[in-house]
């Protein structure tokens, strides 16, 4: 595909479980502002923990990048996750008096989630680990800012649309994209259909994910 970025290559060939992703019913939900408390509290229990997960695979990230460019940057991305992120996550269970112990953080989905996005980074190359990172990020930044505008009274969930419907996430999804079409012109067509199939993997694996917000039987 002449002329055709490898990032847009990857979206194309996974528009539609791209679009079954950004369409979840979670972000139709939040989007006509009847998300349900209660499947917002379970989301953030089960987020929390893809957070920490989140830190592992940035770690490795880091460890598995080339250029002192990259790495700096990456830190970056851990000091936020570490900092701003697991705090987020402190402050707001707090603030809804969650009981993490109430909800199955044994649900198969997050287990499956977690352990399917941190095998990808134990055994992929750092262009693995970007590509994955780039499917979750850039779902996010799409369906948040379809959403940020909509009606919501929740001012927790209104707090982490906007976290991830701001420049600074935007950005970091941006710096992820951008890595992903410098490497194209060294890769050869088997790496680029494995990055694709990666990309995939991570919707495949976050549809399930957001579908375990609702309960056991969702
Ligand atoms: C289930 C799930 N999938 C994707 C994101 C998007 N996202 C926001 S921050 C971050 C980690 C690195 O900054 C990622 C992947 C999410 N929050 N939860």
């Amino acid at each position: 595909m002449a002329g055709v970025t490898l990032s847009e290559r990857i979206l194309r060939e996974n528009e539609a479980i791209f679009e079954a992703m950004v369409r979840h019913r979670f972000t139709t939900d939040i989007e006509a502002g009847h998300l349900p408390g209660e499947v917002f509290d379970r989301y953030l229990v089960y987020e929390s923990a893809f957070v920490d997960t989140a830190i592992s695979i940035f770690a490795l990230a880091t460890a598995k990048a080339g250029r002192i460019e990259e790495k700096r940057w990456l830190i970056g991305v851990l000091d936020d996750l570490a900092n701003q992120q697991i705090a987020y996550f402190e402050r707001t269970l707090a603030a809804r008096a969650i009981d993490p112990a109430s909800f199955n953080l044994a649900d198969p989905r997050i287990e499956a989630f977690c352990a399917g996005m941190l095998d990808i980074a134990e055994k992929g190359a750092f262009l693995d680990i970007i590509v994955a990172m780039f499917a979750a990020e850039w779902m996010y930044w799409t369906w948040s800012k379809r959403v940020a505008t909509a009606a919501i009274a929740d001012p927790q969930l209104v707090e982490w649309v906007a976290m991830h419907a701001d420049d600074t996430f935007a950005k970091q999804a941006e710096w992820l994209r951008r890595q992903i079409d410098e490497a194209n012109a060294r890769l050869d067509e088997a790496a680029r259909a494995r990055l694709s199939a990666v990309f995939g993997r991570v919707q495949v694996l976050e549809i399930a994910f957001h579908d375990a917000a609702y309960g056991d039987d969702a």
